[in-house]
């Protein structure tokens, strides 16, 4: 028999009651006596499973679900309706023994205390979730050595810098081991310097534990270089399941040939060429054509054929364009599952 997920979501809905009134003073007025209110629909019939040891990146546009989600997973918030299920726990019960094996930890908000050094904040969470001192030594040396962060665990918090921070509030999310860690925007804001020792240290981290990640970033990179799987939602709902290259796919199906030929091109030569795919403008002795990846082999034949043709390059839409056109398209990918199929 298969093992089971370590997270499972069944039609999982979130609604959030929020009072609405008009801009001015009347409405303002009016609003102390008779509340209107709107209901939010947050996260709507969220179904899926993620494996044990999976990593799992979640994406979307703004107000998407994605935040709701993982609070709903990590036990912050009560589920409006359906179920989900994390290492066999339902999280909104908060079991401490569920508490112990589940760390969020969110780019926005932090749990060190500002004005004391992260190591009081870890040495308060190793009281709190009961880890035995040679084992909470030994992790804090790994996770010390891993970011390079021995002076600034002893300098209080209010000191640090965003990244230094983020590093401090990762070692504090992870001193009790936990085998399931949510990452909400763990390097926004940050430098690309930054944004990489802290991906870098993530990637380290699952290769050693196996812990199972789920991680919503901006940062196209930060998903490409974690997660080997990708859900999208948008509208609190699924968009699509499946890897990276099947999203590209998706989002942008053309891959763009180009080549240098030896002299300018002339408008027939142009024209014979616009046959093959969409021609981009790109010069007038260069040649960039969007073609469907089935003609890529037959358009290489053909631009390599130019008199002195050179450079040739094969690409993919760029990883940070196809973010940027799928936070843009909001409710236009289709609904179901990628090319990879449902889980
Ligand atoms: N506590 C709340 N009360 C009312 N509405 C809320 C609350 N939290 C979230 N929402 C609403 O629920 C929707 C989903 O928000 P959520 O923060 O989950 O999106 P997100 O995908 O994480 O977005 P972002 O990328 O901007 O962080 C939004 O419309 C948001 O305004």
């Amino acid at each position: 028999m298969a093992d089971k997920p370590a997270i499972s979501l069944a039609r999982l809905d979130k609604r959030f009651r929020v009072s609405e009134r008009e801009p001015g003073l009347w409405p303002a007025l009016r609003a102390l006596f008779r509340r209107e209110w709107v209901e939010v629909e947050a996260v709507r019939e969220l179904s899926f499973d993620i494996a044990r040891g999976e990593r799992v990146g979640f994406l979307g546009p703004n107000g998407a679900g994605k935040t709701t989600t993982l609070k709903m997973l990590a036990g912050l918030l009560h589920p409006s309706g359906g179920r989900a299920e994390v290492l066999g726990f339902e999280p909104a019960r908060r079991r401490p023994e569920f508490l112990r094996r589940v760390a969020l930890v969110m780019g926005q908000k932090r749990q060190l205390s500002w004005d004391l050094p992260a190591l009081d904040t870890f040495e308060l969470n190793r009281v709190v979730f009961d880890v035995p001192r040679g084992l909470y030594a030994e992790r804090l040396d790994e996770m010390v050595e891993l970011l390079d962060i021995g002076e600034v665990v002893r300098r209080p918090v209010r000191t640090l810098s965003l990244g230094e921070r983020m590093k401090c509030e990762l070692v504090a999310a992870l001193l009790h081991g936990p085998e399931v860690l949510f990452l909400d925007e763990p390097t926004i804001g940050m430098d690309v310097a930054m944004q990489l020792a802290i991906r870098e240290f993530i990637r380290e981290y699952h290769r050693r534990h196996g812990a199972t990640l789920i991680l919503t970033s901006h940062y196209m990179e930060d998903v490409a270089a974690l997660c080997e799987r990708i859900l999208v939602i948008d509208e609190g709902r699924l968009r699509f399941d499946g890897s990276i290259d099947a999203l590209v796919r998706r989002i942008r199906p053309l891959r763009r040939v180009a080549i240098r030929s030896g002299a300018a091109l002339d408008d027939a030569t142009r024209t014979g060429l616009g046959a093959l795919g969409q021609l981009a403008d790109a010069g007038p002795s260069r040649v960039a054509l969007d073609v469907a990846p089935a003609r890529v082999p037959e358009v290489v034949a053909r631009l390599l054929a130019l008199p002195g043709a050179r450079d040739l390059e094969v690409q993919d839409a760029p990883l940070e364009e196809v973010m940027r056109e799928l936070f843009s398209r909001r409710g236009e990918l289709d609904a179901g599952p990628g090319e990879e199929g449902a889980r």
